[in-house]
């Protein structure tokens, strides 16, 4: 089926691009924003992104654009694929139009100052708006090359889960819905920390067994403070958590994940940051969850020790060492157990 109006989506980066494509391929016309009118006249000149997933092209349906109020204007759908740093500067001076829209964060991070998740923001911009969140194992390249991929569109308003799995849905690309919005769009926020940890832990040589223990202590930890800010840990166990935590600790392709392997070749993080060149949330997300963590007093021994690394000197070896020798604990003790006979 086709809209008659198009779709926005904001954001001229891998995610945006990959997302217009998906759009596309379902026949809806797409306003692509970007904020660089050279880029958008090289997409609309060369079919292509100069900057990002440069060799895919881009499907017939698409326009790069750079007016947002006139994009905004003429849709009633809006993804946005704004890094977290941007999106509310972005987006604030637009709150009257945004009022009447079905907004769609896809963006996977935290605010430094509020701690406050994407879909959050975009309810302080426009309160009216009606608010979902698209998470996943969503690398952007395998969407761009129609790897057979799964997401979850969430909402309390579930005609909008229903409107965005219409546009979206297709060959390759299958959506479920979920009413549980803060526990999607967390665990799709969170996961990145333990992508860098990952990307460190291959570098500098660990195994499998690592690999392993590290995502599924990750998916513990995680939990734990999920459940603290009372997240259903539920979701936990489903694509936009354990899902998106696999494949970003497991994936060459997941920009965290560069980081992580940068940093244990030797890299400062400045060096990592400034190689990689594109956005990778986790890095900002460490220090907003290292404080918050503190302030709930919430158990996270991964976060703490890659804080560690990061900002106070610490040597992987002297964290890895204080990790592995700590006190033994229990291992599943975010969820109760009660009534499982155990
Ligand atoms: N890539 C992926 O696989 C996935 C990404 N996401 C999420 O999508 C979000 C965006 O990531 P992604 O597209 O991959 O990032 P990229 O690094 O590929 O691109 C970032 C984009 O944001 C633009 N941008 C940066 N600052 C501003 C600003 N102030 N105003 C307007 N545009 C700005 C950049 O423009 P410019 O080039 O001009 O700097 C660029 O187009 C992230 O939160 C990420 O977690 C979610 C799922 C998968
Ligand atoms: O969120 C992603 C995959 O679901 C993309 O991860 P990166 O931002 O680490 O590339």
């Amino acid at each position: 089926m086709t809209t008659t109006k198009p779709v926005a989506v904001l954001g001229g980066g891998s995610f945006g691009t990959a997302l217009a494509n998906l759009l596309a391929g379902n026949r809806q016309r797409v306003l692509l924003w970007m904020r660089d009118e050279q880029q958008a006249a090289y997409m609309r000149e060369h079919g292509k992104n100069p900057r990002y997933l440069k060799d895919v092209p881009l499907l017939k349906g698409i326009e790069p654009v750079t007016d947002l109020a006139a994009s905004l204007v003429a849709c009633d759908m809006v993804f946005v694929a704004l890094p977290s740093t941007a999106l509310r500067a972005v987006l604030e001076p637009y709150a009257d139009i945004l009022s009447s829209k079905l907004l769609i964060s896809t963006t996977k991070g935290i605010e430094a100052d509020t701690f406050k998740l994407m879909s959050q923001i975009l309810e302080d911009i426009a309160p009216q708006a009606r608010i979902g969140v698209l998470s996943g194992p969503n690398l952007a390249r395998e969407i761009a090359e129609h790897a057979l991929t799964a997401s979850v569109i969430a909402s309390e308003d579930a005609d909008l889960c229903a409107q965005v799995q219409l546009v979206l849905h297709g060959d390759t690309f299958r959506v479920y819905a979920s009413a549980d919005r803060f526990g999607v769009e967390l665990g799709g926020a969170l996961k990145n920390v333990y992508a860098i940890i990952a990307g460190m832990a291959v570098a500098m040589g660990m195994g499998e067994n690592t690999r392993s223990m590290l995502i599924t202590r990750a998916l513990a930890e995680m939990t734990r403070f999920a459940v603290k800010l009372g997240a259903n840990p539920m979701t936990f166990l489903g694509l936009a958590g354990v899902g998106d935590l696999v494949v970003t600790c497991s994936s060459v392709k997941s920009r965290n994940y560069q980081i992580g392997y940068a940093l244990g070749e030797g890299l400062s993080l400045e060096q990592a940051v400034e190689r990689l060149g594109e956005v990778a949330e986790g890095v900002h997300t460490i220090k907003v969850l290292k404080q918050k963590a503190e302030e709930l007093g919430v158990y996270m021994p991964l976060v703490t020790g890659l804080y560690a690394v990061l900002f106070d000197g610490y040597t992987m070896k002297q964290v890895v060492g204080g990790l592995m020798l700590g006190e033994p604990k229990t291992e599943v003790d975010f969820i109760s157990t009660e009534g499982f006979g155990v």
